[in-house]
């Protein structure tokens, strides 16, 4: 076996767990949190909601299967960082083109494997998800790995939307990969004209969109409403991103505007509380937030519990949905709010990732509640 390099990772609470190296030599800091999933690695590495944060993944065996060109859900990796319970073994795959470490060497990732993630994820479920840092290669100093996860100021306040969002307007027409063929499919009979606002898009939401017959505009996160209005869309997208929402004061204003002319407004994850705050409510940090494929959620109209995917640390405060707003889906691990509609706009959403990748297809029908709410329009 190939010789690692030692590697540490830092809590700001004090705690020390000492592993083995398996990305590039370095330092990273962000917020240490975990996800469940047991599939879907590289889609979560790519996730843009995940910026500064540093993912733990409960599943011990990860990068079994390589990596490829098509799973991921942006243009990079976002993670600040990666933990891992077992040092990557040989690959195996038909889609795979590199390894795993290939793949962490390839993104610059800081990581550390060979840690009893056991223990540090019942310390994030005990005392809510930690400031943390990783230090990886060949002086691995413990004093100031522990200093730096203590400078890091946390993302409560911080808006990363902005950072992460696209510079330049672009439209968007690839459809689902469809497996028999092992190619994209692409935009056929356009029914609807989508402004989706890119707060840090998963790719899969606007591959969804595509298949239901939607052209779509992606934007940046700053656009004014009057930009968006311009363009004369039949819907407007509001994205899932990284950070907190509420210093997102020009998206809330912008969705404000929306509301205001009974635009189709759909939100996924941070685009939901961005609805939610532009609708008069308010958002909370939580504790440990929420990460993985497997988290039930129940529809409060139908009644029916859907197995969700979910990546999100902050949330709606349902206690202070105004009187136009009715909470539509609620967590079944915690309670908190899951979706929300309102009753004087054509304008919902949800907090959990109904376009998974990875996780299952439960919450699918929220892409045709939408296409649905365009319809009169179009
Ligand atoms: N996936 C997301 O859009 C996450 C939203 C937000 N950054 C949160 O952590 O709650």
């Amino acid at each position: 076996m190939m010789n690692r390099k030692p590697a540490l990772l830092a809590l700001a609470d004090g705690s020390v767990f000492k592993g083995v190296s398996i990305g590039v030599d370095g330092q990273t800091v962000g917020e240490v949190v975990f996800n469940t999933a047991m599939t879907g690695y590289q889609e979560i590495m790519t996730d843009p909601s995940y910026r500064r944060q540093i993912v733990t993944l409960t599943y011990p065996h990860i990068g079994n299967v390589g990596s490829n060109d098509e799973d991921a859900e942006s243009s990079e990796v976002h993670i600040s960082g990666l933990v891992l319970r077992e040092v990557p073994r040989p690959h195996s795959n038909w889609r795979s083109t590199l390894d795993f470490s290939g793949y962490l060497q390839k993104h610059r990732v800081v990581a550390i494997a060979d840690i009893d993630t056991r223990r540090l994820t019942r310390l994030l479920r005990e005392k809510g998800a930690q400031n943390g840092c990783i230090v990886a290669g060949d002086a691995v100093d413990e004093a100031a790995a522990l200093a730096a996860a203590r400078e890091f100021p946390g993302l409560k306040g911080m808006d990363l939307a902005k950072v992460v969002s696209v510079r330049e307007p672009y439209s968007y027409t690839t459809g689902s990969w469809e497996l028999e063929s092992n190619r994209e499919t692409q935009l056929k009979d356009e029914s609807f004209h989508v402004v989706a606002y890119d707060f840090g898009v998963k790719r899969n939401i606007l591959r969804m969109l595509v298949d239901r017959g939607c052209r779509i505009t992606v934007v940046p996160a700053q656009t004014p409403a009057a930009d968006v209005l311009a363009l004369k869309p039949d819907g407007v997208f509001l994205a899932n991103g990284p950070g907190d929402p509420e210093p997102c004061t020009y998206a809330i204003e912008a969705a404000r505007e929306f509301l205001a002319r009974k635009l189709p407004l759909f939100g996924i994850c941070l685009g939901h509380q961005i609805l939610g705050l532009a609708a008069g409510a308010k958002t909370l940090k939580m504790s440990t937030g929420h990460h993985g494929a497997n988290h039930p959620v129940q529809d409060m109209d139908s009644g029916r519990v859907l197995i969700t995917s979910q990546n999100h640390g902050f949330a709606v405060d349902e206690a202070t949905l105004p009187a136009n707003v009715v909470a539509t889906h609620r967590s079944l691990f915690d309670g908190s709010n899951q979706g929300i509609r309102l009753t004087d706009a054509p304008a919902f959403s949800f907090q959990g990732h109904p376009e998974a990748s990875p996780g299952p297809h439960d919450v699918d029908y929220l892409f045709d509640r939408f296409v649905q709410s365009m319809a009169p329009n179009a």
